[in-house]
């Protein structure tokens, strides 16, 4: 009736519009004006109309819509993702006949796929879903159903899809990457501060090669700190453990922050310091992070220059306290010293909870004591050189071998050589997708005996020039 009316409407306004055109030359000038501005006052008319007629229209419709975006005020929306694993996990052809036998058991959820819109069944309540997308790219889920289902839809319906989503996230361990977007993007992509890939590292703790009992105490550890919701209510204290994991360029530290998380299945938001202008951003950045999640800072030391104004004010007396905001270089970064001790002491978190923070350095000696002093960071570890536990393991990783008769002159080169696991692990890699045990292992020795011979040699000189600091990692040399 409504559709009648706006139809019959449109055609007069187009004979006007003729009219106009034909006769407007006949027309004095005074006479076109006041045509014009009756066409003007019709136009306003009709969108005013229309906009009524919408309102009326949504006021007596019996369906309601509920839509779930998937970037809210700049966050990702975990609603959005556990509504998209529900539904990618269940409408498929395969899911339709599961569903069939559980309409007998317990909550009566039939699935039917229904070209763009899926539809489903809740305790008798049909509802659809459609995937919308704008213009711009952003998704939307839209939930459609009638409103006599409305008390069960939002009672119950709404709750059984967040925890299905979730329960099948965790049992496909489907773990999330974030790296935060450059804030000076955050405007223009006006979609999200961090942007996120699915997780997918093979990296565990059985297969990561270092100290048996270094690696007991750190899987301890992270046990003791996902069973601590009680005892850190008790102690109240923001639920948070920090790591520091400090050693040489390729001795595991990434390779174990990807399996924490696989351990504890968590999502890892990567922080990139040097994308960040200043501590509000930061702030922005951590209150829009999950729970259930470990943020890192790879390379801390060269992310920021979070010590300069330590030595600044160790060679200038004067200079102000380190809790100041940075008025140095406008070109540069100005997360300051303070501001990511806020962050790591969770006042900036409190609103989240189980939340691991890693920090990772090759230069433990650069970094500010306070950044790093126990309470903040609660573990330090160090992934040192390979030693003969860590080659085992590596040995069974990549060659499944227990034992080889050269494993005696290797445990005792690797007693004076200095050589990253990502070097060793890099002689026993399959060449050519073909594994030679002999061949990889009489490789090690020679280039563990190369290793020796030249750091023996080099020591000495390397002493004079660079001050008995620490040799560097050979590993392009050998
Ligand atoms: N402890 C280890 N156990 C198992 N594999 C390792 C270990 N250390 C290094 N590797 C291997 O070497 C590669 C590089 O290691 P990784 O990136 O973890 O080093 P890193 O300590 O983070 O180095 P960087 O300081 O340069 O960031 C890994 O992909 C992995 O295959
Ligand atoms: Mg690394």
């Amino acid at each position: 009736m409504m559709g009648d009316t706006m139809g019959t409407f449109g055609s007069s306004m187009a004979s006007l519009f003729f009219f106009w055109a034909t006769f407007q030359q006949i027309f004095p000038d005074h006479l076109k004006i006041a045509i014009k501005e009756f066409l003007l006052s019709a136009i306003q008319q009709l969108s005013f109309v229309q906009r009524f007629s919408d309102q009326i229209i949504n006021f007596f419709s019996p369906y309601i819509v509920i839509s779930f975006p998937e970037y809210e005020d700049y966050r990702f929306n975990h609603a959005f993702a556990a509504i998209d694993t529900y539904l990618g996990a269940k409408a498929t052809d395969k899911a339709q006949k599961l569903k069939a036998s559980q309409v007998k058991e317990s909550k009566g959820l039939i699935l039917k796929r229904d070209e763009a819109k899926v539809r489903d069944i809740y305790e008798g309540v049909n509802v659809w879903w459609e995937i919308v997308t704008s213009t711009d790219g952003d998704r939307t889920h839209k939930l459609t159903f009638h409103r006599s289902g409305l008390e069960i839809v939002t009672g119950s319906y709404i709750k059984y899809i967040m925890e299905e989503g979730k329960s099948i996230e965790a049992k496909n361990k489907k773990m999330k990457l974030f790296t935060n977007n450059p804030s000076m993007n955050w405007d223009t992509s006006k979609k999200s501060l961090w942007r996120h890939i699915d997780f997918e590292h093979p990296s565990s703790f059985q297969t990561l090669a270092m100290d048996p009992k270094k690696k007991e105490e750190v899987l301890n550890d992270l046990e003791a700190f996902r069973n601590g919701k009680e005892y850190y209510k008790k102690i109240g204290k923001a639920w948070k453990r920090g790591y520091l994991l400090y050693g040489p360029p390729g001795t595991g530290k990434s390779t174990m922050i990807a399996a924490m998380a696989n351990h504890l299945n968590y999502s890892i938001y990567d922080l990139e310091l040097t994308a960040i202008q200043n501590n509000s951003e930061l702030r922005k950045l951590l209150t829009a992070t999950s729970s259930n999640s470990i943020i890192v800072i790879e390379d801390i030391d060269c992310s920021v220059d979070l010590t300069s104004k330590r030595r600044k004010r160790d060679s200038d007396l004067s200079s102000k306290e380190d809790g100041e905001e940075g008025k140095q270089d406008q070109n540069q970064s100005k997360v300051t010293l303070s501001g990511l001790l806020n962050f790591i002491d969770g006042i900036w978190s409190a609103c989240g909870q189980e939340r691991i923070i890693i920090f990772t350095t090759n230069h433990m000696e650069k970094l500010d004591p306070a950044l790093i002093r126990r309470g903040r960071m609660d573990m330090h570890i160090e992934l040192s050189y390979c030693g003969f536990e860590a080659f085992k393991i590596l040995a069974k990783n990549y060659l499944d071998l227990d034992s080889h008769p050269l494993f005696g002159e290797i445990e005792s080169l690797l007693k004076e050589a200095k050589i990253a696991p990502a070097d060793v692990a890099e002689k026993l890699m399959a060449k050519n997708h073909k594994i030679d045990v002999d061949g990889s292992l009489k490789d090690l020795v020679q280039s563990l005996e190369k290793r020796n011979k030249y750091q023996r040699g080099q020591s000495d000189e390397h002493k004079k020039k660079f001050g008995g600091k620490k040799l560097g990692v050979f590993g392009g040399l050998f």
